[in-house]
C-alpha cells in the first residue's frame, strides 16, 4: 500500500473535528462538576469546594495509562492528560499556585508538572512566603520541597509545618538533575550560587572539581542563576531549564552525587481532601524528654494499629530547650478515619500538641514503593 501525504493528513484532520468535539463535549461536563461543587459548597460540604482533586487525577492517570493501546507511549498520554485537566481547572476557577521561584526553580518544574499549563502561578521569594501565600488567601495552593533522597529534610519547611495551619492536600516526586551554569570557564570560576539544599546533593562533583571555591547558600536554584548571570566569575547550580532563562551556558551536567537524586514536594492548602483507595498522612507531635521513653510509646500507637511509617524526623520545638517536635507520616491511611482519630486521641494522653498536618494520595514512584 502506498502512503499518500495528502490523504494520510486529510485523516488527520478529520480526526482532530472529532478531537476537538469530544474534548469541548469533556470540557462541558467539566463545567457541571464545578457547578456541582459550588451547590455542594451552599450546602457546606466542604470536600467538594476545591477544584483540584488529586485523588480523582490519580485515578484519571492510571485510567488513561491502563486503556492505552499504543502507538502513544503511556508518559506522552499522561502529559496530553495534564493538559487536558488543566484546562479543566481554569474552566471551573480562576487558580492560582505559589511557588518557591523565581521561573526556573525545581519548585517551578514540580509545579507546572503538577498543575499545568492553564493555571496562573506567583513566584515567592521564599519557602516561608508560600506559605503565606496560601494562609492570607492570595493563592489556593502553594507547592513546597519537602525531602530530597540525598540531602534528606528540608529543614525550612518543616519548621513552617510546626507554626502553620496549612494543610498538605497533595504530594509529588521530581526526579532532580543539577548543572554547573555560568558564562565564565570552569577553571575561573570563583563562586558557586546555590540553594543549601542543592549544594549538599553535589558534594561529590563540588570536592573533585571546585575544590575550597567559595560556596554562596541562596534563596532558591534559580535566584542563583539569576545572581551567576550579573557576574563575571561566577556559577550557579540549578536546573537545567535556567540556561535558556538566564542565558547561562553549561559547564557540567548531571553533577548531583547519585543519578535517582529525587525530592518529594507537598501541594498545600487550606484543606485536605476525601479518602482514596491509597493515602498517607503525616502527624506532627512534641514529647517531653523527661518522661523515659516518651518517643518510644508514641511510636507503639502506630504499631498497636499496625500502621507503616514511611517517614520520621524531628525539629526543635522552640518552646523550650530539649523539646521536640517528630515528624511521623504512615501510609495505609486517611486522616479523617477511624484509626487516625484513635491514634490522635491515644498519643494526646502523653504527648503534646498532637496534630495531622495533611492527607494525601500515596503517589511513590513504583521503584520507591
Ligand atoms: O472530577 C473533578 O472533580 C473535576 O473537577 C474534573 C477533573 C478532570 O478534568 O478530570 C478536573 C480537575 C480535578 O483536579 C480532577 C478532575
Amino acid at each position: 500500500m502506498s502512503l499518500n501525504l495528502d490523504t494520510l493528513r486529510l485523516q488527520i484532520d478529520s480526526l482532530d473535528h472529532k478531537l476537538i468535539n469530544l474534548l469541548n463535549e469533556r470540557a462541558q461536563v467539566s463545567l457541571d462538576i464545578g457547578a456541582a461543587k459550588r451547590e455542594a459548597k451552599d450546602s457546606q460540604d466542604e470536600e467538594n469546594t476545591h477544584v483540584y482533586i488529586p485523588g480523582r487525577e490519580k485515578q484519571v492517570f492510571e485510567k488513561v495509562t491502563r486503556l492505552n493501546p499504543g502507538p502513544l507511549a503511556a508518559d506522552s498520554l499522561c502529559a496530553i492528560y495534564r493538559e487536558i485537566m488543566s484546562a479543566s481547572i481554569a474552566l471551573q476557577k480562576d487558580v492560582m499556585v505559589a511557588y518557591l521561584g523565581p521561573i526556573g526553580s525545581f519548585s517551578h518544574d514540580a509545579s507546572m508538572k503538577r498543575f499545568g499549563d492553564s493555571v496562573l502561578y506567583a513566584s515567592q521569594g521564599t519557602i516561608s512566603d508560600v506559605f503565606e501565600a496560601v494562609e492570607r488567601g492570595r493563592c489556593q495552593y502553594g507547592v513546597v520541597p519537602f525531602e530530597n533522597s540525598i540531602a534528606g529534610s528540608v529543614v525550612p519547611t518543616l519548621d513552617k509545618f510546626i507554626k502553620s495551619k496549612v494543610k498538605i492536600r497533595a504530594e509529588t516526586y521530581l526526579p532532580v538533575h543539577h548543572y554547573l551554569l555560568s558564562n565564565s570557564t570552569t577553571e575561573a570560576v570563583r563562586r558557586v550560587y546555590s540553594h543549601p539544599v542543592a549544594l549538599a546533593q553535589c558534594q561529590t562533583f563540588l570536592n573533585n572539581q571546585l575544590k575550597g571555591i567559595e560556596l554562596i547558600p541562596c534563596a532558591s536554584t534559580s535566584e542563583a542563576a539569576q545572581l551567576a548571570s550579573k557576574e563575571k566569575y561566577a556559577a550557579a547550580i540549578c536546573n537545567r531549564v535556567c540556561a535558556e532563562i538566564y542565558g547561562l551556558d553549561i559547564l557540567h551536567a548531571d553533577i548531583e552525587d547519585q543519578q535517582d537524586n529525587t525530592t518529594r514536594f507537598f501541594i498545600i492548602s487550606d484543606a485536605w481532601d476525601a479518602p482514596t483507595a491509597s493515602d498517607k498522612t503525616l502527624l506532627m507531635f512534641t514529647v517531653d524528654h523527661r518522661l523515659p521513653g516518651a518517643l518510644c510509646d508514641g511510636l507503639k500507637v502506630f504499631k498497636d494499629h499496625s500502621l507503616n511509617l514511611t517517614k520520621i524526623d524531628s525539629r526543635p520545638s522552640l518552646l523550650r530547650p530539649w523539646h521536640y517536635v517528630f515528624f511521623v507520616e504512615c501510609a495505609g491511611v486517611h486522616g479523617d478515619s477511624e484509626v487516625m482519630s484513635n491514634v490522635v486521641s491515644e498519643l494526646g494522653k502523653f504527648c503534646l500538641d498532637v496534630k495531622i498536618v495533611g492527607t494525601y494520595p500515596d503517589q511513590r514512584p513504583q521503584d520507591l514503593n
